[in-house]
């Protein structure tokens, strides 16, 4: 990979390697565009085989979160830190207080938070260091509720979209993983009167769903082919890919995981399938936004009441994507870069008045 190639041609702004001697750390932070507002994104301690592929993860990631960020309607931009060590033998508390100062010496320009590997204890040495930390266990904690929540209204508006109803009461929804996202959204579901049948790998997570709402249980597997209405998948990524792909039963799929579609042009088969598909960014925002929340002062009311316009947000989407004849994903992604645009030419203009 031709770093500056890659850089110039999805417009990245910076990379930089850090390394600590003393304590081992050592690390990349990419910062794609910063137009919106500071780099935000979570910092992923993960054992990588290469440096290569350490740097195309922190590329790659830096950038979903410009778009995540934008199509949220926050003021942020977008980027990402991954450390590069095993999990199970770097930590120390020396380790992240290193972190957090190489942090405070990018100057706000970026603004880490928990990811894969970093717990809110770790974050904590983090905070001792740096003003430039969000998403904290003592301020906005456990974003999992809020991106449950977002992922519930999103699935009332995509079934507003494409089975014309208000409500889930008596709709039909498969929930595939029912950790930390899943079981909120299994509450959410069931209070609005949602007939849900859930699968896990884990049976404790079944247990406590089970033990707290009426649901049907089918094995991990079923689930693709289960008769639903929506199939809202909440643990792994790229499980909408050639092998699912007949067997779903369902109109809607809208759920939390990240990268749901194996590939970009299973957008489109969903499409020829008359699946309506929430694009997986706009509709999981929920957890972005409650954090965003925590660096303009926290307020739990206020970040509900915005991820409450996932709702709206997605229904743009869905407009846009008529509109233009594309896919929910290219509509989710025109709508993230026009707004950026945007704000490049209001700044651009003002320069040169
Ligand atoms: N937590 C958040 O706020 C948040 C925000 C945005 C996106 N997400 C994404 O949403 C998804 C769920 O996040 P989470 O925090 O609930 O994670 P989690 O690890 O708490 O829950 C995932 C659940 O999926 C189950 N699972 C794993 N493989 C499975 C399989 N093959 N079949 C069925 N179940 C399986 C796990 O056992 C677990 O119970 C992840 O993809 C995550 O990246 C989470």
């Amino acid at each position: 990979m031709n770093k500056f190639d890659y850089m110039s041609k999805y417009g990245y702004e910076q990379m930089v390697y850090f390394y600590d001697k003393e304590t081992g750390l050592k690390g990349i932070t990419c910062i794609h565009d910063t137009t919106l507002g500071p780099a935000l994104g979570g910092t992923r301690l993960w054992n990588y085989a290469t440096e290569e592929e350490a740097e195309v993860d922190v590329l790659r990631l830096a950038r979903g979160m410009t778009y995540k960020a934008a199509a949220a309607g926050l003021n942020l931009g977008g980027g990402k830190t991954v450390l590069i060590g095993d999990a199970d033998k770097v930590k120390s508390e020396a380790y992240w207080r290193a972190f957090g100062r190489y942090v405070q010496s990018l100057n706000g320009r970026y603004i880490t938070a928990e990811d894969v590997n970093t717990s809110p204890d770790d974050m904590d040495y983090v905070a001792m260091e740096t003003d430039y930390i969000t998403g904290l266990a003592k301020t906005s904690g456990d974003p999992s509720p809020y991106t449950a929540y977002g992922v519930f209204v999103g699935i009332k508006a995509t079934c507003k979209e494409r089975l014309g109803v208000d409500t889930v009461e008596g709709i039909k929804v498969a929930v595939q993983g029912v950790g930390h996202v899943g079981y909120y959204l299994v509450k959410y579901l069931i209070e609005e009167g949602a007939v849900v049948t859930i699968t896990d790998i884990k049976q404790d997570n079944i247990d406590r769903v089970t033990n707290d709402f009426d649901v049907t249980v089918v094995d991990p597997d079923a689930i693709y082919t289960v008769d639903c209405d929506v199939y809202a998948p909440c643990a792994l990524g790229a499980t909408v890919n050639d092998d699912t792909i007949d067997g779903f039963k369902c109109k809607v799929i809208a759920g939390a995981a990240n990268n749901v579609l194996k590939d970009e042009r299973h957008g489109k088969i969903l499409e020829e399938h008359g699946i309506l598909y929430a694009p997986d960014y706009v509709i999981n925002a929920g957890g972005l936004i409650n954090v965003y929340q925590e660096i303009l002062g926290y307020d739990a009311d206020e970040a509900k009441k915005k991820t409450e316009r996932i709702y709206d947000r997605l229904l743009d989407i869905y407009r846009i994507a008529k509109e233009n004849n594309m896919t929910t994903v290219e509509a989710a992604n025109k709508m993230a870069e026009d707004r950026i645009q945007t704000m490049k030419n209001v700044r651009s203009n003002y320069i040169k008045r």
